[in-house]
């Protein structure tokens, strides 16, 4: 089978220009088809800020109101999207941007109410592979952002790491995919405040542990989830690593079932 590289790149390292300009080198040299997968969470919450509105997260996810929902339709699928097109067409690389809303690439239902209403917040309900896989054997590479629609007129919003997983499983039946999640530290980590101690392998009864632990908390848990959601459901390979150095193949935390 065909390898597939699908990169993930978290909120801080789109957001400040020398870590997104070492990205866009490290990915333009990635050998092969390959998807870029952002978010921009960060950004997201700074514009907010600037126009009076207040960001609410419940266990990693926005809380997505209407005025929220125009804020990250234009920070993801506008400023975050078009800069990491342009920069990669700077490198030669024939990016072209895409929300799920784009060739209906990913289609969702907006949450229902429980407890929590998160808002313009999607469930993924299904991913166009074949539409995904002509953009890439027609050698364009897709620069997705996590936004969803809900084929009804609406966008929605999708967190990042979900995004860049369902990617990676809709189109691991047609490919050998490697998903990498690129963020600003140096792995999985025993203490996030020691670069020595990033673990090399973690696998699910071992994960199970660093969370009771406390070791693996916040933003990481839904990370994690995602990733051996994605091993289960036929993804190669899955690495949680830093930005700086993802394109070696050995760095950072591999997970394994
Ligand atoms: N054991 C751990 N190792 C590394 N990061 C951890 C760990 N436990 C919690 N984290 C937190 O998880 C965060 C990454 O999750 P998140 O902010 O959602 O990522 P992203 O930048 O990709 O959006 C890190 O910045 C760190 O604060
Ligand atoms: C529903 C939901 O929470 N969506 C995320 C999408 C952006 C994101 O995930 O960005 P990072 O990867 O930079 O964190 C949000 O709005 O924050």
């Amino acid at each position: 089978m065909e390898e597939l590289s699908i990169i993930k790149v978290g909120g801080k390292v789109v957001e400040e220009a020398e870590s997104l300009k070492k990205l866009l080198d490290d990915f333009s040299g990635v050998a092969g088809k390959k998807i870029l997968v952002h978010g921009g969470g960060r950004s997201a919450t700074a514009l907010a800020a600037k126009l009076g509105i207040e960001t609410k997260m419940v266990d990693g996810r926005r809380i997505t109101d209407a005025p929220m929902l125009e804020v990250v339709t234009m920070v993801y699928g506008g400023l975050v999207n078009k800069n990491i097109v342009a920069g990669l067409q700077a490198r030669k690389v024939n990016a072209i941007g895409l929300t799920g809303a784009d060739m209906n690439v990913v289609v969702s239902d907006k949450r229902a109410k429980g407890n929590i209403d998160y808002g313009f917040v999607g469930d993924i309900r299904a991913v166009d592979a074949n539409a995904l896989d002509s953009l890439l054997s027609a050698g364009t590479i897709p620069v997705i952002a996590p936004l969803s629609h809900d084929g009804k007129g609406s966008m929605l919003n999708i967190n990042a790491d979900t995004m860049a997983s369902t990617v990676a499983v809709a189109l691991a039946s047609k490919y050998k995919v490697n998903l990498v999640f690129c963020f600003e530290l140096l792995g999985v980590m025993k203490d996030v405040n020691d670069p020595s101690s990033v673990i090399n392998e973690i696998t699910p009864s071992e994960y199970e542990k660093l969370k009771q632990d406390g070791v693996i908390e916040g933003g990481m848990i839904p990370k994690l989830d995602n990733s051996f959601e994605a091993l289960r459901k036929g993804v190669s390979l899955v690495r949680i690593t830093s930005a700086n150095d993802f394109s070696r193949g050995d760095c950072g935390t591999a997970l394994r079932l």
